[in-house]
C-alpha cells in the first residue's frame, strides 16, 4: 500500500503518476531511468496491463527497458521509434527554468539523446530536487575510458579557468572497480557546489576531448512534475509557470508497486 512508503517514496511515486496520466493512447514515449522514473514505469505497466493502454516506449537504460518488459510494455529502439511524442523522466535537480543536473544513476547519455528526441520533456521528481542554483549534486560526466585521467586533467583545467566554485572532480566506483555506464564508459562527479553559468559550463565540457556528454541539461525540459510526501502534486510549465497546485487526489492511492527496487 502506499501508506506503507515513506514521504519520499510517495512524492516520487505521486509524481510518476500524475505524469503517466498525461500520456494518451498510441503515443511513442520515452522512459527515464532512476527511482523516480521506475515508478513511472510500473504506473504505465498498469495502464497497460489494466486498461489497454496503447504505447510503444523507448527506454533509456538496460535497467529501464527489463523493468519496462517485465511490466508488460512494448519496448523498441530510438531508431525504430525515430520520434517520441514525450519523454518523461527523473532528474537530480532542477531550478527555476526548468534547467536540470541529470546522471545520478549514470544514465544521462541516453536520456538527452532521448529527450532531445522528443516534443515534450516532463520531469517527475520529489520536492527536494527543486534547487534555486544548480550544482550542489556533483555534475556527472561520462568520459571515454581510454584516457581518462587526462580527460580528468582538462576538465579540472577548464573549471579553473571558468572560475567555478568546487573544482574537485571524483571518478564513480562500482565497489574496487570503475562504475561502467551501458556504453562502456566512466563516470566522473564534479563536486562544483554551485554551478554559476551552466549553459556555458555544458557547452566547453563537451568540447573537451573524452567527454561524451556531460549532465547538465539546459533547455531541454518543457514540464515538471513535483511531488510532495503527503500526496500532493504540483505541476509547472516552462511556458505557463505553475499550471497545478496542491492537487490531493493521489493521497491516498492504489495498491500498487510494493515490491519496487530500482
Ligand atoms: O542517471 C540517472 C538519471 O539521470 C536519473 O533520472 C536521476 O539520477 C534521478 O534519479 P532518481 O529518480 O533515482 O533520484
Amino acid at each position: 500500500m502506499t501508506g506503507e512508503l515513506s514521504p519520499i517514496d510517495k512524492a516520487k511515486f505521486v509524481a510518476a503518476k500524475r505524469a503517466a496520466e498525461m500520456v494518451e493512447d498510441g503515443m511513442r514515449v520515452g522512459l527515464g531511468t532512476g527511482s523516480t522514473a521506475a515508478w513511472l514505469v510500473r504506473c504505465l505497466g498498469e495502464m497497460v496491463s489494466r486498461d489497454g493502454l496503447k504505447i510503444t516506449a523507448v527506454p533509456t537504460s538496460s535497467r529501464t527497458a527489463a523493468l519496462a518488459r517485465d511490466v508488460g510494455i512494448n519496448v523498441v529502439s530510438l531508431d525504430e521509434a525515430k520520434w517520441l511524442d514525450m519523454t518523461i523522466d527523473g532528474a537530480d535537480e532542477f531550478d527555476a527554468d526548468l534547467n536540470l543536473i541529470k546522471g545520478g544513476g549514470g544514465a544521462h547519455l541516453q536520456e538527452k539523446i532521448v529527450a532531445t528526441a522528443s516534443d515534450q520533456m516532463v520531469v517527475i521528481a520529489d520536492a527536494s530536487k527543486s534547487v534555486e542554483r544548480l550544482g550542489a549534486f556533483p555534475l556527472p560526466v561520462e568520459v571515454l575510458p581510454f584516457g581518462w585521467q587526462s580527460s580528468q586533467a582538462l576538465i579540472e583545467e577548464t573549471l579553473v579557468s571558468m572560475d567555478v566554485m568546487g573544482r574537485t572532480t571524483t571518478l564513480r566506483m562500482n565497489g574496487d572497480a570503475p562504475f561502467v555506464t551501458d556504453e562502456g564508459n566512466y563516470i566522473l562527479d564534479l563536486h562544483l557546489k554551485r554551478i554559476g553559468n551552466a549553459r556555458q559550463l555544458a557547452l566547453v565540457l563537451n568540447q573537451i576531448p573524452g567527454v561524451i556528454e556531460n549532465g547538465l541539461f539546459i533547455d531541454i525540459c518543457d514540464t515538471v512534475v513535483i511531488g510532495y510526501g503527503d500526496g500532493r502534486v504540483e505541476v509547472r510549465d516552462i511556458n505557463e509557470g505553475t499550471v497545478e497546485k496542491d492537487r490531493l487526489d493521489f493521497a491516498e492511492t492504489d495498491n500498487l508497486f510494493t515490491d519496487l527496487t530500482d
